[in-house]
């Protein structure tokens, strides 16, 4: 078979990155009777002198995506899975650090919670626990999230979530907004207020030396001020609820300096019973799924710089 030579016309190869997406691995830890799971999607994106096997089709800088696969599940039983954003650490290092061709290494992780199954009351009482130690219901909730990037020197970690389904049934209203003769819309002095929130917030760990945050408890306490946030908020427009669920982030969360979140307004119209006689108390609402209004903003620390991307269906 011949081998290609580079081009002779001025055509130049842009970025590129290549790995295996979506290895899904769940990890069981058997502590006794005592199970836990980590259930993941890892998607591994590796890029560095990567010019010849796009030129001339030589592969030898380049790790298979099947290796970068079989290392996803290897890690799993070599180091466990302590959290998606250590696993995810482990990883972007092995990569860069093992392969000199390979600068940078961008890991993402979905991260799928299961909770456990209540044990019914005769079972309790044999097994002494509430709970069966090694049966689980799928949490239906968020998917969390993770993106560790590393070059050798410097980490950047952005974690987060999305589908997280919350609503407020009061203290929310939408008045005094521009009117020109396209407006329709009628000013709302109780309405409810619901939204399915995709949210990514940027770590300032960078490098080794420094103090690693402990992922799990922050990604708790992030998701638990975000929430109380949003319940707290006296709400005059979706965006002011957002930068309050920000700012709550920045303030109580010190190892966090970014905040994005991208919020469609899950619109709920009163219907009109007027026609079957009836009075529509704030009662009964048609839940419209589209279209929806969007709402997106990035709430920054004092000082710091937006790096988390515009569009978050982009990380
Ligand atoms: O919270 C809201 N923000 C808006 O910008 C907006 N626009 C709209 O029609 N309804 C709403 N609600």
């Amino acid at each position: 078979m011949t081998v290609n030579s580079r081009p002779a016309r001025p055509v130049m190869l842009g970025q590129n990155q290549y790995g295996k997406a979506e290895n899904r691995v769940v990890k069981i830890t058997r502590d006794g009777a005592t199970h836990h799971i980590k259930d993941l999607n890892v998607s591994v994106a590796l890029s560095g002198d990567m010019e010849e096997v796009h030129y001339s089709g030589s592969n030898a800088n380049v790790l298979p995506t099947d290796t970068t696969k079989n290392t996803v599940y290897a890690f799993a039983k070599e180091h466990g899975i302590e959290s998606a954003e250590q696993f995810g650490i482990h990883l972007a290092r092995h990569f860069v650090t093992s392969q000199e061709p390979i600068r940078t290494a961008r890991i993402r992780i979905e991260e799928y919670a299961w909770e456990r199954i209540e044990a019914s009351d005769a079972n309790s009482r044999f097994i002494g626990a509430d709970e069966v130690k090694h049966s689980f219901v799928r949490k239906g909730q968020e998917t969390r999230l993770t993106q560790i990037t590393y070059d050798g020197e410097r980490w950047e970690v952005v974690s987060g979530l999305k589908d997280l389904v919350v609503m407020n049934s009061t203290n929310s209203e939408f008045w005094g907004y521009v009117k020109d003769k396209y407006t329709t819309l009628k000013e709302a002095y109780d309405r409810i207020l619901a939204t399915e929130v995709s949210g990514r917030w940027r770590f300032n760990w960078t490098d080794d030396e420094q103090r690693m945050p402990n992922w799990e408890k922050s990604y708790e306490q992030v998701r638990k001020h975000m929430l109380q946030a949003f319940a707290e908020t006296y709400s005059l427009s979706l965006q002011q609820t957002l930068y309050q669920m920000g700012a709550r982030i920045i303030n109580n969360r010190s190892e966090i300096d970014e905040v994005r979140f991208s919020l469609p307004n899950k619109h709920h119209f009163l219907v009109d019973l007027e026609p079957f006689g009836l009075k529509n108390d704030n009662e009964v609402y048609f839940a419209a799924d589209r279209p929806y209004g969007l709402i997106e903003a990035t709430v920054l620390r004092d000082g710091c710089e937006a790096k988390i991307p515009v569009d978050l269906t982009n990380l």
